[in-house]
């Protein structure tokens, strides 16, 4: 298991021949294969037939996320999708767009002003981003502002409670024995694990019950909604669209008490991608100082043009965009997809033993793709290990698999909050060059010595270590 998953990338390499196609094992008494090849992995995600995930994996993801969208299947997951694509529709992301760009200004400075990051000492990046991108999910998804005084506690415990908790999931699915739960249950991690439990949930109800009040007061008409963000819908009615607003401010209930806790855990927990993309993305523009300054121009230069929305100024941002895909090609933090297959698959242009052609995979299967290899394949990327963001400029992507990038997964199941991540990390960056230069940290000198963890969720062993040195003026 742990030569599987925590090596896979090695296993695949030695196991295929150099080829790094197919690998097949079984886990207990469910047959496994492992994929990597953007056509058999566009036949699996563009299916609306596969989008079960496999108990075996996924369970215990589960235990970190919750039981909401990204754990749960069938007609459960068809009705919470539909319950939540409002809230990250075009309109609201335009909303939200203004909530990054000013809480992206107050991350950096807070950066640069506090801490070992002010003083250029080596620090590591993804606590920070961590509270970071929970504060603002407080404000987007909940229409909370966030670091209140009375919450600043449990803010904070929770933060630490779902590093544990994401630490915990990563140990176990390397561990063959910490996957059986009544071996888990007598490790010590267990007790680490329940107290986490605890905490998160005890954080998600209080999100609720603080927006129930909220929206309690407005009903009597003694509070303004801090985030405000609403749209008119045909009639030109106003109607407020943050998650907690579309589940809780309506006549009947669209998910049930339980149901909506699970939601609030999971879009809260889920953050923990961002935060994690985020540091890396801190890490490559300390290792690539032309990059940095390359995408610092651009920021200044977008900064220096009159009257655009927030949202026009981060979508002017293109090369800072192909920084943040280029750092999700070589580290996308969810470097395993699986899918349980409940009829038969065929893969249309597999490669089978007698050369390209169909392949029927049968009902029952685990399907496991190895994202983190799809998007080092040197068939569509040429020198893969190279950063190199403009390999995403448009000439540079004619004739690319639209299959062989899924950073966020594709089809059905994809990231539902994939252009909000976009967005904020695009604030998040320019902000920080607007600020700060930054240079690679203890133990992140050198690419290829980056310590990955490869299971479950992508990460730096040794931590998203990144030094600042702030910028006196714009301009450097
Ligand atoms: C860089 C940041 C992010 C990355 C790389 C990312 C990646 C992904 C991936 C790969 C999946 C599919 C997981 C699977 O099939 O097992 C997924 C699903 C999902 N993501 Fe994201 N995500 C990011 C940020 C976010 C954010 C900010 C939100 C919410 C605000 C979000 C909400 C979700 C949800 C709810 C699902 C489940 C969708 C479904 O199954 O219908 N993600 N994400």
């Amino acid at each position: 298991m742990d030569t599987i998953f925590g090596r896979g990338r090695e296993i695949l390499a030695r196991y295929s021949g150099g080829r790094c196609h197919y690998v097949s094992f079984w886990l207990g008494e469910r047959p496994f294969l492992f994929v990597t090849r953007p056509e058999d992995v566009e036949c699996l995600l563009s299916s609306c037939k596969h989008v079960v995930k496999p108990e075996i994996v996924y369970g215990l993801v589960s235990r970190f996320f919750g039981r909401g969208l990204i754990t749960i299947n069938g007609d459960e997951w068809r009705h919470h999708r539909r319950v939540l694509t409002p809230a990250f529709h075009f309109a609201v992301l335009e909303k939200y767009s203004g909530i990054f760009t000013r809480r992206a200004a107050h991350f950096a400075a807070q950066l640069t002003r506090d801490g070992p990051s002010a003083s250029g000492e080596s620090f590591d990046f993804m606590p920070l981003a961590s509270t970071f991108v929970t504060d603002t999910v407080l404000e987007t998804a909940f229409g909370l502002q966030g670091g209140e005084e009375h919450d600043a506690v449990g803010r904070r415990e929770f933060i630490h409670a779902t590093q544990n908790a994401f630490q915990i999931i990563a140990d176990r699915i390397i561990k063959p024995w910490l996957m059986v739960e009544s071996l888990f249950r007598l490790s010590p991690q267990s007790k680490v694990q329940d107290e986490s439990d605890r905490v998160i949930n005890k954080y998600a109800q209080l999100v609720i019950d603080l927006k129930r009040r909220q929206i309690e007061e407005q009903r009597r008409g003694a509070a303004t909604d801090a985030a405000d963000i609403t749209d008119d819908d045909e009639d030109g009615v106003r109607r407020k669209l943050t998650f907690l607003d579309l589940v809780l401010g309506q006549q009947q209930d669209v998910l049930s008490d339980q149901e909506i806790l699970n939601e609030v855990r999971t879009l809260i927990a889920v953050q923990q991608t961002s935060a994690s993309t985020l540091s890396f993305i801190a890490v490559c523009l300390a290792l690539h100082p032309d990059v940095q300054q390359r995408a610092r121009e651009e920021v200044l230069s977008v900064d220096a043009e009159e009257g655009l929305t927030p949202l026009e100024r981060l979508n002017r941002l293109k090369y800072v965009e192909r920084v943040i895909k280029e750092t999700l090609r070589l580290y996308p933090i969810t470097p395993l997809l699986a899918r349980s297959l409940s009829e038969e698959l065929v893969l249309t242009n597999a490669l089978t033993a007698k050369g390209p052609g169909p392949a029927t995979l049968p009902a029952g299967l685990a399907v496991t793709l190895f994202v983190f290899q799809t998007h080092r394949d040197p068939k569509h990327w040429p020198q893969p290990e190279r950063f190199d963001p403009d390999r995403f400029l448009p000439e540079r992507s004619v004739g690319r698999h639209p299959y062989a990038y899924v950073p966020f997964s594709a089809g059905p199941r994809n990231c539902i909050g994939q252009r909000y991540a976009m967005l904020q990390m695009k604030a998040v960056v320019a902000a920080l060059l607007r600020t700060a230069v930054l240079s690679p940290g203890n133990g992140c000198e050198k690419q290829d010595e980056l310590d990955l963890n490869t299971n479950t969720f992508l990460y730096i062993k040794g931590g998203f270590n990144v030094k600042l040195r702030r910028l006196r003026e714009h301009g450097c």
